[in-house]
């Protein structure tokens, strides 16, 4: 019997990943539903649950360094960063490596690193649209979101809206159920999450290129 996701048998299937970096070069964005795979999520969601019950979460902030400070009025999430300790998070991570791999490529985009972390929004919560590149740091060259609940209902709020970097209009609306997949590019696609009705799972990360700044290594987070 074939293993869900053995070692040797790669978890995304090339024709999403070649779609995923069509889509990237054309607009920018990509919204793949049914990328990763259900036991994947079931597992990852299962961990974030088992974090959230054990107060394993810390709130959210903006901006990084000396510049980090909390604004609810601005995003409402608590996050874990991804620290490899369980399988799930492992393949996950393994899955984001291999993406890495062929977005550098196709695109020579030197990603070199990726660094991620659930995010649980708790009802009532959202993020204001944003850009997800820190200003002045332009490191984070490509951003993932992958979905973790399962069944998320039309009216269960909570949905990721892309615009575009030209003239500000609404260019998707992406309901944040389970397997789905959104990547685009950190420095040009303003997004937000519009206030969720129940509590909405997933897990952002982003592909970054090594930036220094005055001759320091700039820090992860
Ligand atoms: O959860 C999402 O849909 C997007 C989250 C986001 O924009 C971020 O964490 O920067
Ligand atoms: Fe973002």
């Amino acid at each position: 019997m074939t293993q869900p996701h053995s070692p040797s048998q790669p978890p995304i299937a090339q024709e999403r990943v070649d779609e995923l970096i069509d889509s990237l070069v054309e607009r920018g964005w990509y919204v793949g539903r049914d990328f990763l795979p259900d036991a994947l999520c079931q597992s990852l969601l299962a961990e974030l649950d088992d974090k959230t019950r054990r107060d394993a979460l810390v709130a959210a902030g903006i901006g990084r360094g000396d510049q980090h400070h909390l604004r609810r009025d601005i995003r409402g999430d608590a996050i874990y960063w991804l620290d490899r300790e369980s399988q799930a998070q492992r393949r996950y991570l393994e899955t984001m490596a291999e993406l890495q791999q062929a977005l550098n490529q196709a695109l020579f985009l030197g990603l070199f690193e990726y660094e991620a972390h659930f995010a649980r929004y708790p009802p009532g919560s959202f993020y204001r649209r944003h850009l997800d590149s820190f200003q002045g740091r332009a490191n984070r060259i490509v951003s993932t979101v992958g979905y973790l609940t399962p069944d998320w209902p039309a009216d269960g709020g909570g949905e990721m809206v892309i615009y575009s970097p030209d003239d500000d209009r609404e260019v998707a609306r992406v309901l944040p159920e389970a397997g789905t997949l959104v990547c685009f590019m950190a420095e040009t696609i303003p997004h937000e999450v519009l206030p969720t009705h129940r509590p909405r799972a997933s897990i952002a990360g982003w592909f970054r290129r090594n930036a220094s700044l005055g001759g320091l290594v700039d820090p992860a987070r």
